[in-house]
């Protein structure tokens, strides 16, 4: 089922769909919701699915795209590991049937791993590639890559052009920004990445010495949309229509990335397009189809990683869609604590049903 190489061929090239503009800018402020990206790669519209390691497999990013996004990012996923077949890291950067709008993200430290791995992804049919280095992570951070790269631009340089030079699909960056507060190298960061052939950037308005906490500063996210002209994405607490046109206004940036508010929404990317670039605006499923909506979720992920490692995974996934469903604690307990599958998938009807909200 997971056969990195195989299901990627049969993905349908969903590209040249939008006619593009002059200036990425320009378009995205104004007359619509069009990023070119190349000649060859626009992405429409420009409100994305975040990179999330161990939320945004397969089956959640099938079930966003399926609402509409203009872009969804697998997990990270460690280079070299993935060259060497190491268990567990293809799957994350599988793509699935019909949806050739992911972004496969790497993360290294090694020129020579990361840009392996680049070459493979293409191989595998992906359309883009996304460079993390943002992760805060001390794992991710102690190994020098992620986020640490904001500490060493040389070395993110050097890994920005192995992957640059390894493959003709677009590249991206996700980063943070800057190291700490007095480290604020995004847009430093930016320019060179730009210069290297970097085609879009997001930015997640924290640094990585925040980790998660405090707010996003959407408004210091400005200093890099003014200094590249390749497109900018804000990142960070978006988690509504109001909040992704704030992002937008204050940073400047042409699009936004959506990351833990969509968990048990994978209707909101959409909803914010709509929103925002008065894309068709999606029916957030209520009743029967929300239980079917989880059901087919649940059996994709059981059908992705095996019932063992499946029913583990998506637990968080409902643990969301019951908070969404305000499902009473003790239905909530239930459903959690239940080791069957079969059994797990009896209660959802009930879980989701409202004569189960909490009072
Ligand atoms: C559980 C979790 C896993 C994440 N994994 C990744 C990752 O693999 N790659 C990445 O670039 N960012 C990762 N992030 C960061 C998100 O992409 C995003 O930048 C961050 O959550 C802020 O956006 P949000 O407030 O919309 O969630 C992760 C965040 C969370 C909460």
């Amino acid at each position: 089922m997971c056969t990195f190489g195989l299901i990627a061929l049969v993905s349908p090239a969903k590209l040249h769909l939008f006619r593009a503009g002059p200036t990425n800018r320009a378009i995205a402020q104004g007359l619509g919701s069009v990023l070119r990206l190349t000649d060859d790669l626009t992405l429409s519209p420009p409100v994305f699915l975040a990179p999330m390691a161990g939320i945004t497999d397969l089956p959640f990013r099938d079930l966003v795209s399926r609402f509409g996004a203009g872009l969804v990012v697998s997990e990270m996923v460690a280079s070299q590991e993935m060259v060497q077949a190491k268990p567990g890291t293809r799957e994350r950067a599988e793509l699935g049937f019909g949806h050739a709008d992911t972004a496969v993200q790497l993360a290294g430290r090694d020129p020579y791993w990361i840009g392996e791995a680049a070459r493979m992804v293409e191989a595998n049919g992906a359309k883009m590639i996304d460079i993390n280095m943002g992760c805060p992570a001390k794992k991710v951070v102690g190994g020098l890559s992620g986020s640490a790269l904001l500490r060493d631009l040389p070395l993110a340089l050097s890994l920005i052009e192995a992957v640059t030079a390894a493959v003709s699909i677009p590249v991206t960056l996700k980063t943070r920004l800057g190291w700490d507060d007095s480290l604020l190298n995004a847009p430093e960061l930016a320019r060179q990445a730009e210069a290297a052939g970097i085609r879009m950037i997001t930015i997640h308005g924290r640094t990585r010495c925040q980790f998660y906490k405090g707010r996003a500063d959407w408004a210091a996210i400005r200093a890099v949309s003014e200094s590249v002209d390749i497109p900018v994405i804000a990142n960070g607490d978006i988690a509504s229509p109001r909040d992704a046109r704030r992002a937008m206004q204050l940073s400047g940036a042409d699009g936004v990335m959506v990351g833990r508010a969509a968990g048990g929404r994978p209707w909101l990317i959409a909803q914010i397009a709509a929103d925002l670039f008065g894309t068709r605006a999606p029916t957030p499923p209520t009743g029967r189809a929300l239980v079917e909506m989880v059901l087919e979720h649940y059996e994709a992920s059981l059908a992705f990683y095996g019932d063992d490692l499946g029913k583990r995974v998506i637990r968080k996934h409902l643990g969301w869609y019951m908070d969404d469903a305000r499902t009473a604690p003790d239905m909530r307990r239930a459903v959690l604590s239940e080791p069957d599958p079969a059994r797990v998938m009896a209660l959802i009807p009930d879980a989701l049903s409202p004569e189960h909200e909490a009072a």
